[in-house]
């Protein structure tokens, strides 16, 4: 239990602050809850015995003291005092209760964001470790229960407990033999608990990695929907779904079914127990005042203790259930922070660097700033002796890498597949931080200043992202329609040879491509990349097989309008095909992470081939 509260405390950070004004507005609702209930009691006392007005001490200097004619009027005052105060119980649990609910949806909404935040700023690293179905089920799903599920059950278990232990106290001033019926009636809502404890646990683990499966699985399913049809293994991922919702409804129906329990345990408890006493105290010629006193104690348990046992083993239970939640939301914030410790150690010997870097990568999961301008370069980048090894594998994709470009150079960098050639970029990008080695532009380390750094790089990758929106909005990515700068827009549009394209769709730039722009052909999608790119301005730019999928003549002409650019951008370039290099500065031929051989089209390609001939 201490350690599910201290995990909680963690994922609720700042908003741990609202715990204790909240259990304070529980508690008081459970207290006058008991007291509006203490006084029921004494109140049928006194409707059914009036003479009790002259012979209580206090209630005869209250009469006294009323001015009232008669005691059956001073009786319907009390009576009319004690609605008031269940009123007045009642608005302050109406509003306590809603307030945990705004606050729960809040937390969720806030979460949500925080988590967000937190896996858009993770290493990029994290993300290779993860699937996206955990990431999107962590931040819609598991956001919700944690508040709904875990927040709401732990105040009413307190709430519950604060109710029974004042319920159970006043009931025992009454008759000791309150006491032997409350236990009796917990005893075996307690075996079952006991009983069933990692069960719950286990069906909340069930429900949770099912919903989680099922969301991959439509993923594969419906994201390659092209490959399923042609291929024709539809019915491959019905049953890989089917077994996720059997496995999803049977430890669901489980838990509900087992959460019914204890109400139903407890009811029958009380009945088997009144009709018991009834029966014993007929049996035994007992004192019918007695068996009246008894009788009452189980009217008030009945009234509120029974809802209070079994809201409290309800609650227990959905805790114990969303024990798996907690546990993944926990590790996921706990791991990136974690990050931030691992930065810590990798710059350990640059520690000055680390706020920096920190800073501005958002492993601290601080905002960033709106605008961060990028890093300007005066002369040159350099790569000084990088090594890069992947997390949990020891070999180096990148085993010492160093070279320079000046200002406005285009280097290409060629080799086989798995020679490192992306890992080396990934750490240009600055999205893989090396364990050794340095990226210095003008001298000065980028990781002194990473988001700047980032804002001078343009990236065009082998396949291009498209979001499910406009033309315009894929070609401006990531900036808000009121800040999109129309002649840049086509300005990009131009140089990226989609004017003929723009032209024929009769909705233009507002023409919508689809969900990972399906509405558009490859080459088509590969332009707006580039487009992409050269709308954002970068003074680097990175392509990674950048043409590769388009046909030879629009190749050309975009080699054309990035040729163009030599000159007044810094270019590093990937490339299989050969030939879309030739205009390089220098060549670098990568192998087993390493340079091998670096020098002009004419030296490293045409050399190469000569010798082989
Ligand atoms: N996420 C990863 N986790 C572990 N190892 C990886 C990961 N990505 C790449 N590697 C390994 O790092 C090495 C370099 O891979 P990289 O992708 O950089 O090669 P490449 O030259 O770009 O290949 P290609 O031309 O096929 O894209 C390879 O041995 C590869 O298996």
């Amino acid at each position: 239990m201490i350690s599910y509260l201290r995990k909680c405390l963690f994922v609720l950070g700042d908003k741990k602050k609202y715990l204790v004004p909240l259990t304070f507005s529980f508690l008081f609702v459970s207290l006058m809850e008991v007291f509006g209930i203490g006084l029921i009691g004494p109140f049928l006392s006194l409707a059914t015995q009036p003479e009790i007005v002259k012979t209580n001490s206090f209630l005869s200097i209250l009469y006294a003291r009323s001015g009232l004619p008669s005691e059956s009027q001073f009786i319907a005052c009390i009576g009319i005092f004690i609605i008031l105060i269940f009123i007045f119980k009642s608005i302050i649990s109406w509003n306590a209760q809603t307030y945990v609910f705004i606050f729960s949806f809040q937390l969720k909404g806030e979460l949500a964001n925080k988590l967000m935040n937190a896996y858009l700023n993770a290493p990029y690293t994290f993300h290779l470790s993860r699937n996206s179905a955990t990431l999107i089920q962590s931040i819609t799903n598991y956001t919700y229960t944690f508040g709904h599920a875990i927040l709401i059950p732990l105040l009413n278990s307190i709430a519950n407990v604060i109710v029974i232990l004042s319920l159970t106290l006043l009931l025992c001033a009454t008759n000791l033999m309150a006491i032997v019926a409350i236990l009796a009636l917990l005893l075996p809502c307690w075996l079952l608990f006991a009983y069933s404890k990692n069960k719950l646990s286990y069906w909340g683990q069930e429900v949770h990695e099912a919903n989680e499966s099922m969301i991959r699985i439509i993923n594969h399913g419906l994201g390659g929907i092209k490959e399923t049809k042609v291929i024709g293994c539809s019915s491959y991922f019905e049953n890989q779904l089917k077994t996720q919702t059997d496995k999803y409804e049977k430890a669901s129906g489980s838990f509900f079914g087992f959460k019914l329990l204890p109400r139903i345990i407890v009811e029958t408890f009380l009945v088997i127990f009144l009709v018991g006493f009834i029966s014993l105290f007929l049996l035994l010629d007992q004192d019918v005042q007695q068996l009246t006193a008894i009788l009452s104690i189980f009217a008030v348990a009945s009234i509120r203790l029974i809802p209070a046992i079994s809201n409290l083993m309800g609650a227990i239970s959905t805790l114990r259930n969303s024990d798996y939640v907690l546990k993944k939301l926990y590790l996921d914030l706990k791991e990136l922070e974690a990050s931030e410790e691992n930065l810590k150690e990798v710059y350990g010997k640059h520690s000055d660097k680390f706020e920096a870097v920190s800073k501005s990568t958002g492993l601290v999961l601080a905002d960033l700033p709106e605008s961060i301008e990028p890093l300007e370069i005066k002369d040159s980048i350099e790569i000084e002796d990088i090594f890069y090894h992947y997390p949990n594998i020891s070999e180096s994709a990148i085993a010492g890498i160093s070279f320079d470009i000046k200002k406005g150079e285009s280097i290409a960098l060629i080799g086989k597949s798995g020679a490192g050639k992306t890992t080396l970029v990934d750490i240009i990008l600055g999205l893989l931080i090396p364990q050794d080695g340095d990226i210095k532009v003008d001298r000065h380390s980028i990781y002194e200043n990473l988001a700047n750094w980032r804002q001078s790089i343009g990236y065009i990758p082998q396949s291009i992202f498209l979001i499910d929106d406009t033309l315009a909005r894929n070609i401006a990515f990531g900036v808000s329609d009121d800040r999109i700068d129309e002649h840049r827009l086509q300005q990009a549009i131009d140089a990226a040879q989609l004017r003929e394209l723009v032209d024929e769709l009769p909705e233009g730039l507002q023409t919508e491509v689809g969900e990972r722009g399906v509405r558009l052909s490859g080459g088509q999608r590969q332009r707006v990349g580039i487009a992409r790119a050269l709308y954002h301005e970068r003074e680097v730019l990175v392509l990674d097989e950048a043409t590769a999928a388009l046909d030879n003549e629009t190749e050309s002409l975009i080699s054309e309008a990035i040729n163009a650019l030599s000159g007044t951008k810094t270019m590093i370039i990937i490339a299989h095909r050969l030939t879309t290099v030739k205009d390089c500065d220098r060549i670098y031929t990568l192998e087993k992470g390493k340079i091998v051989k670096c020098g002009t089209y004419e030296e490293v390609v045409l050399g190469e081939e000569s010798h082989s001939d």
